[in-house]
């Protein structure tokens, strides 16, 4: 997915996040949103979601060459971030054939393949509830790596995983990024040391309103 951001700008009552950030995200890059606790990385995130709507500036979406209204974004997103919740009153099975009703896999990808690729094959009727918080966090990301969708949007994607799990994800980013849009936000470079473009968010943030 090709985006154009084009003096974006995102304010909260009388703080600019980020103001001025002019910046075209194409399909088959990777790019490390950066910047230190508050900086804003989740807030950009969110605007290019479309979750949240910009104060000022615009953003365009297009798909092999055709505009795409931001209301028709979510069919081709997919996000995961520690914010996001998962249902977790639903067993794993049932909560991957709930999910994969709205959000499609990519072609080849299976429940049971899926579910073998995060290792939870023993939890497959578990509560979700009762998962470690790096099993649900194994969960967040395999439902957004290998949905079909052209736009990768991932929030701190390490958040609880141990160093097994973080090889884990290193390998899964890896083998599903080719062609699609993926921004990545991050303090930690073991996640984001693969992308080849860098945005920082702190550049945007030189003009506050008082
Ligand atoms: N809905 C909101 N209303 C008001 N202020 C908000 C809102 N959401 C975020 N903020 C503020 O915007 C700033 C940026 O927050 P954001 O979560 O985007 O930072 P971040 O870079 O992702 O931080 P972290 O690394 O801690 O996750 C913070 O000062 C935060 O308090």
């Amino acid at each position: 997915m090709l985006i154009e951001a084009t003096g974006l700008g995102k304010r909260f009552q009388r703080d600019w996040i980020y103001r001025g950030l002019t910046r075209t995200f194409r399909p088959g890059s990777a790019t490390a949103v950066l910047g230190p606790n508050g900086a804003g990385k989740s807030t950009l995130l969110n605007t290019i979601s479309g979750q949240l709507l910009p104060t000022e500036g615009t953003l365009t979406y297009a798909l092999s060459g055709r505009a795409l209204a931001v209301e028709d974004l979510p069919q081709h997103l997919a996000y995961a971030a520690p914010y996001l919740e998962l249902l977790e009153e639903l067993t794993l099975l049932e909560l991957l054939h709930f999910h994969t009703q709205f959000k499609a896999l990519r072609p080849g990808i299976t429940l049971d393949k899926l579910i073998g690729l995060m290792y939870l094959d023993k939890a497959r009727h578990r509560l979700v509830r009762e998962f470690s918080s790096g099993m649900k966090q194994r969960l967040k990301l395999a439902l957004a790596l290998y949905a079909q969708a052209p736009l990768l949007l991932l929030d701190e994607p390490t958040t609880n995983l141990d160093a097994t799990g973080v090889a884990w994800y290193q390998e899964h980013v890896q083998a599903t990024r080719a062609g699609r849009t993926l921004l990545l936000s991050s303090n930690v470079p073991a996640e984001y040391a693969f992308c080849d473009e860098e945005l920082l968010v702190t550049d945007f943030q030189l003009v506050r309103e008082k």
